[in-house]
């Protein structure tokens, strides 16, 4: 048993380590945190002036930070600080004084900023592309959406890898003392490295070790708790979302009192007149010379095969997709002349996957745009929010999120932000084909009550039910073409072009 003796004696000498444990607190762990903490919060500067060149358009951007991170993460960070410690010694002394510490920060940060940069640049493009899309239909800016939605959301989805890159740098700074630092600038390896040739025993280092663990352990699981509350909000995530059979009731019960009109008086539907449109993406031209008028106060449904360009005209008429010839007139103005965000305060859209905001309540998601876009004092956003969330039926849950409710909800809250601006025309696209099959009635039904009050709507649906009971006029578009326009008899039980007659054998 002499080993284990032996091994006591190295390891748990508790007198060297009382004898060590002042200065490891007022030297080693202060010195310890303040390069760590420095060189993280110089990193992320770093990292996002990286990020923001890493996904330019601009390759001049682009190139210049990819060699940057190809370099700080290819060398070791031993190499690095050296360079940069004694490297530049002489500009640091006059800098900074005969200290190196300084350096020894800046080259840490060096490092940590070319591995936040990815970091950052990863959250960021990890972001789905609707979120910037639900951010443009609500007439924000690219710079808005991208400082409102898509950057918050980017950095709360690397929270815990940037609290890795902190440990990473609590760790890191122990190679800072190659430098030659002062005793009074040693961090924690180095005082109880100094320890323990003086004790000659190996106790100060194991003391050192769990200075070490005690801050990087409990920072790990505080991340991993925080990550968790943005990511369900504080109702956690079983917040009851209802079955589809509750919801049903729950949708016919907020119609029957729906006040989406101000005051219950009509809306104030737009004309929308699409002259000669053409689009392409590249060479593939989707859009072939579409002449079609959406009148006021009318609900127009269109129908066609898969890629026939339904999606892409109705992402015309909000400039989500510019077009590439002829025009769109909004009651007789080309939409073409009007500022893109001018335009989509009057004309919103609901997307096939709701595309809202998943850090915000479902009445922040209808708030948003109220507080940022139309500068709304919160109380009177709020009191929109909510009378919007009623009217889709949901203002019982307006503190969700939209990982707490169903996809039936989710749509309904997307309707209830999209009504919020008061457009003048709201454009759907396939709604509902993303849902359960027993929410979509839930859903046509709310959209059905709409077009009753007179809102002007454009609808692309497979739902030819719905498109036979609440349209005013059908669109058959196949390959880029509007091949047949009328009156929902006219298309369901008198089309006049083969075409028309093979989509519908198909279809219904
Ligand atoms: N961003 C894009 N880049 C390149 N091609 C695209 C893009 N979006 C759509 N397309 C192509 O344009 C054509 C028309 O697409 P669009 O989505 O408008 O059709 P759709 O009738 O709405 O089809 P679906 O019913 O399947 O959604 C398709 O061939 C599609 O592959």
């Amino acid at each position: 048993m002499n080993w284990l003796e032996n091994l006591r004696r190295s390891f748990l000498d508790f007198d060297a380590m009382a004898e060590v444990l002042p200065s490891m607190i007022t030297v080693g762990l202060k010195n310890t945190l303040i390069l760590a903490a420095a060189s993280t919060v110089l990193g992320v500067v770093i990292g996002m002036v990286l990020a923001v060149m890493g996904i330019s358009q601009s390759r001049w951007l682009r190139i210049p930070a990819r060699i940057y991170t190809d370099v700080f993460r290819g060398l070791p960070a031993i190499v690095t600080i050296l360079i940069i410690g004694q490297g530049f010694a002489r500009i640091g002394r006059e800098l900074f004084g005969p200290s190196p510490f300084p350096l020894g920060i800046i080259a840490l940060s060096l490092i940590a900023g070319a591995y936040i940069g990815e970091i950052f640049r990863a959250g960021i493009q990890s972001v789905e592309r609707g979120q910037m899309e639900a951010c443009r239909a609500l007439s924000m800016s690219y710079g808005q959406g991208m400082r409102l939605i898509v950057i918050p959301q980017g950095v709360r989805r690397v929270l815990p890898a940037l609290v890795n890159q902190f440990i990473g740098n609590v760790k890191d700074s122990s190679l800072v003392y190659f430098l030659g630092l002062l005793a009074s600038e040693r961090e924690i390896f180095r005082v109880g490295q100094d320890q323990a040739v003086v004790t000659g025993n190996l106790s100060p280092l194991l003391l050192a070790g769990i200075f070490y663990l005690v801050i990087t352990v409990p920072l790990t699981h505080l991340v991993n708790y925080i990550d968790q509350r943005l990511r369900t909000g504080r109702q956690g995530n079983s917040s009851g979302a209802a079955s589809g059979l509750m919801e049903v009731s729950e949708l016919k019960a907020a119609t029957t009192t729906s006040s989406t009109c101000k005051g219950g008086n009509m809306v104030a539907g737009g004309t929308l007149a699409i002259r000669r449109l053409n689009m392409s993406y590249g060479h593939l031209e989707v859009l072939k010379g579409v002449d079609l008028v959406i009148p006021q106060g009318s609900v127009t449904c269109i129908i066609g095969p898969s890629g026939s360009g339904k999606s892409t005209l109705l992402r015309c008429l909000n400039r989500l997709v510019e077009p590439k010839g002829g025009d769109i007139l909004l009651d007789g103005k080309s939409i073409l002349t009007m500022k893109p965000e001018a335009l989509r305060r009057r004309v919103g859209m609901v997307f096939q996957h709701f595309n809202l905001f998943p850090d915000h309540t479902a009445l922040d998601n209808v708030m948003l745009s109220l507080r940022k876009i139309k500068g709304m004092p919160r109380g009177e956003a709020r009191r929109i929010g909510e009378a919007r969330l009623a009217d889709v039926g949901l203002l019982g849950r307006k503190d969700h999120r939209p990982s707490g409710l169903s996809g039936g909800q989710q749509q309904r809250v997307a309707i209830a932000r999209a009504l919020a601006m008061d457009p003048e025309v709201i454009l759907f696209d396939e709604v509902t084909s993303a849902l359960d099959p027993e929410l979509v009635k839930g859903v046509l039904d709310l959209i059905a009550d709409l077009g009753r009050q007179g809102m002007t709507m454009a609808v692309v649906t497979h739902e030819m039910g719905f498109a036979r009971r609440v349209a005013d006029q059908v669109v058959f578009m196949d390959e880029g073409r509007i091949v047949e326009v009328g009156s929902p008899a006219d298309i369901f039980d008198a089309p006049k072009s083969d075409r028309l007659r093979r989509f519908l054998a198909e279809v219904l």
